[in-house]
């Protein structure tokens, strides 16, 4: 959800008030806050939350149990072409742009990560990578306790949950990572992120995104912590400004915040810069100045490790 893109409307989110699309993969802690307009995700004293998707429930006998990439037989995410190009030699299997396949023999590749401070240009990024593979990649569905707005589906937008439940999700650490924001728990539950590897995710604009994909998270600092806890396993890359004045610029340019907005996002983002400079190393680091270079970049890091079990 680039500037361009209508559903910038409002920060973090999907979709503005009028949309009951959130934005697939946004931090849906992050969304809700701005949708309900109690909040600013920015605010420190809120753990970031999960990201999230698709998932309609639905039995998929065929589908493939996610397993991390050091579980799987073969490299995750690799073809069938490419894995057979992979043993010929004749091909760089990076350059296919078949989706990464699900059968019982292979599996999904690690799900990839990308976080940074607000406005740093994440969504645009993310929105330039699914358009160039249109097949690879998608977001999950996050759980929630909030209530529905008008027009958002259970399972589709978000899985709608009683407290209750969620309470008994966590304590059966049913969560990959979980905040509680606003006063709502959200959280991207483990089947959720195994859903994307069945065909059960989201697209870039909360369409359904079938066949087997690599599941996407774009989420905040606290998210991170939790998913390199996980059993994930997950690439992350992060993705800087080049400085915080830009960043600043950006944040003005894309006509979304409001002045208190744009501080509280300017005080978190140092905060999240500190935080890769700190726990990122040894992780993929995008500098997104120029747009088309940072792309190229990260498109390069993303599609050439989608073979490496590492
Ligand atoms: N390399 C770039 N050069 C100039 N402007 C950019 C660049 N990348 C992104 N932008 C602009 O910066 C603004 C913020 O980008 P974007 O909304 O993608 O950030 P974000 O990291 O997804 O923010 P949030 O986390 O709040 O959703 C947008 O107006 C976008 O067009």
């Amino acid at each position: 959800m680039p500037p361009t893109d209508p559903a910038k409307s409002v920060p973090n989110t999907t979709a503005g008030l009028g949309s009951p699309s959130p934005h697939p993969g946004v931090s849906p802690a992050a969304a809700a806050a701005l949708n309900d307009g109690t909040e600013d995700p920015t605010n420190l004293d809120s753990p970031s939350a999960p990201i999230a998707k698709p998932a309609p429930e639905k039995s998929d006998a065929a589908a493939t149990e996610y397993a991390p990439p050091h579980m799987a037989g073969i490299a995750p995410g690799v073809s069938p072409s490419a894995a057979a190009a992979l043993s010929d030699g004749t091909e760089d299997p990076t350059l296919s742009e078949d989706p990464p396949t699900s059968t019982t023999t292979t599996t999904p590749s690690r799900p990839i990560v990308f976080s940074g401070p607000s406005g740093t240009g994440k969504s645009t990024l993310l929105k330039k990578l699914f358009a160039a593979h249109p097949s690879h990649f998608g977001f999950s569905v996050s759980h929630t306790t909030r209530s529905p707005r008008p027009g958002e589906i259970d399972g589709v937008h978000y899985h709608f949950t009683t407290p209750d439940t969620f309470q008994s999700m966590i304590h059966n650490h049913e969560f990959e990572e979980h905040a509680k924001f606003g006063g709502n728990y959200y959280g991207s539950s483990r089947a959720a992120v195994q859903a994307v590897a069945q065909g059960r995710g989201k697209d870039m604009d909360g369409n359904e995104a079938s066949g087997n994909r690599i599941c996407v998270f774009d989420i905040e600092m606290e998210g991170v912590k939790q998913l390199k806890q996980s059993a994930l396993n997950p690439r992350i890359c992060f993705i800087q400004p080049p400085d915080v004045d830009t960043l600043e610029e950006r944040l003005r340019g894309r006509g979304t915040d409001s002045e208190d907005a744009i501080q509280k996002r300017l005080a978190q983002a140092k905060n999240e810069i500190e935080y890769c400079r700190t726990e990122g190393r040894g992780d993929k680091v995008v500098v997104n100045d120029d747009l088309d270079r940072a792309f190229r970049d990260l498109d390069e890091w993303v599609m050439k490790d989608l073979t490496s079990q590492n």
